[in-house]
């Protein structure tokens, strides 16, 4: 007997398998036609026919209608707890004023920070809470989340709090990474190395209070060097984090390279990866964390070369890298069609790069990610009559319901709009 039991699935994509999936075998997609699901306790308990369903009782009937069904979405890389928004830097974009310009002048990352730090915990946690619901109905039930908005003792701690409280409260699994090296804030702009100390100072309170389990950091010009970020890395490897870098997103500094060197669980934007940092990353345990939506916001021709990272064999996972400057969405899907189009990611790539390998790319790869009995009920059934048709048919919500741990935690009407 089970609690629930989808029926009449369409294509499920099950993701199968074991580890992160890497170069050629993102090819093949794990999937079974006419297919059911059975949930028990909060997790896959029967996986089989439409046909065999006949013969399993439940408590709870869902029909799929002949749709696609698949893990729920796993989004490894957000910036998801700040406060205010940045609409008034569009237009300087538009005059032809580049990101890290915008920074120089204190504006960008540094006047988030400045909403941040006046900001209230509560008021935080509120304004999180939204984009965090959205993430869900874009059919997301992992995500991580990534401070970097305090760039002080008080206000970095404050948002990994908030994020620690979304995880308690909200059906989204909520993955906590310390960006405290987001930037160089006004006060520290001619002792970078001073205020780097004091972010180191912070992880010891960090691991005490479990606020966060990774570290990243901003290695990128103007910002922190190649050599700081190493220092930095193996400081917080030595007290137990794992590690991530925000790795070539404008400048090819060489962040590729040092992501592998240091043993980086992923390695995230990659626009400008040199060929050996490719090579190096495509023969590690790295994950590729591409970020298109980035690419396409700031206004770029230039995208991570995802084509030659597969061919070459390393795993690539995508993510919206939801902020409020570069990157403001939530809207994974979306992130799917610009990694068809400007990645040149086939379908079959794009949905192992949200499911499984961005699982892996936070260290969930055992919980999230896959459909495989054992494993927690984080599906979604989509209004989508295979997986093709997710990343094709553009800009709008496919989603009809989020399942999390076994539970219906999101339903959708089927945007069967009734004219008069
Ligand atoms: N590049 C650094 N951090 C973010 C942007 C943050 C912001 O602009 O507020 C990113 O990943 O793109
Ligand atoms: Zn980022």
């Amino acid at each position: 007997m089970m609690d629930t039991l989808i029926v009449n699935i369409g294509q499920l994509l099950t993701m199968e398998g074991d580890g992160p999936v890497k170069g050629e075998k993102m090819k093949t997609l794990p999937l079974i036609e006419q297919a059911a699901v059975g949930i028990k306790n909060g997790r896959v308990a029967w996986i089989g026919s439409n046909e065999e369903a006949k013969t399993i009782s439940a408590s709870h009937l869902i029909d799929a209608e002949g749709k696609l069904v698949t893990p729920g979405l796993v989004d490894p890389h957000t910036h998801l707890v700040f406060a205010g928004s940045r609409e008034h830097e569009l237009p300087l974009k538009q005059q032809g004023v580049s990101y890290l310009d915008i920074l120089k002048r204190g504006g960008g990352i540094l006047s988030t920070v400045r909403a941040t730090r006046a900001a209230s915990e509560d008021e935080l946690y509120e304004k999180a809470r939204v984009h965090l619901n959205r993430m869900l109905s874009y059919g997301v039930t992992t995500v991580e989340a990534k401070s970097g908005y305090g760039l002080d003792v008080e206000t970095e701690q404050k948002q990994l709090r908030v994020a620690k409280r979304l995880h308690q409260t909200h059906h989204v699994e909520v993955v906590s990474t310390f960006l405290g090296a987001h930037a160089i804030p006004a006060e520290h702009q001619d002792n970078p190395d001073d205020f780097l100390q004091q972010m180191v100072d912070l992880l010891d309170v960090i691991k005490q209070e479990q606020l966060a389990e990774f570290v990243d950091i901003f290695c990128e010009t103007g910002v922190f060097t190649v050599e700081q970020s190493r220092t930095f890395l193996q400081k917080a490897k030595e007290k137990g984090f794992a590690v991530k870098i925000h790795a070539d997103e404008i400048d090819p500094l060489g962040g590729t390279e040092l992501a592998v060197e240091v043993g980086a669980v992923s390695a995230d934007h990659l626009v400008g990866s040199s060929e050996a940092g490719i090579q190096q990353l495509a023969h590690s345990n790295t994950i590729a964390v591409l970020l298109p939506g980035t690419s396409f916001y700031l206004g770029k021709r230039k995208y991570a070369k995802a084509r030659q990272m597969i061919d070459e064999g390393a795993a690539v996972a995508l993510a919206t890298d939801f902020n409020p400057g570069s990157s403001p969405t939530e809207n994974l899907q979306f992130i799917m069609t610009l990694a068809a189009l400007y990645l040149r990611m086939t379908p079959e790539e794009i949905w192992h790069a949200v499911t499984v390998n961005a699982a892996y790319a936070i260290n969930r790869g055992q919980d999230a990610g896959r459909i495989m009995v054992g494993r927690r009920a984080d599906i979604v059934i989509w209004d989508a009559p295979n997986y093709m048709y997710v990343p094709y048919h553009y800009g709008i919500n496919h989603v009809r319901m989020v399942l999390k741990d076994g539970k219906v935690v999101s339903e959708r009407g089927r945007g069967d709009v009734s004219v008069s």
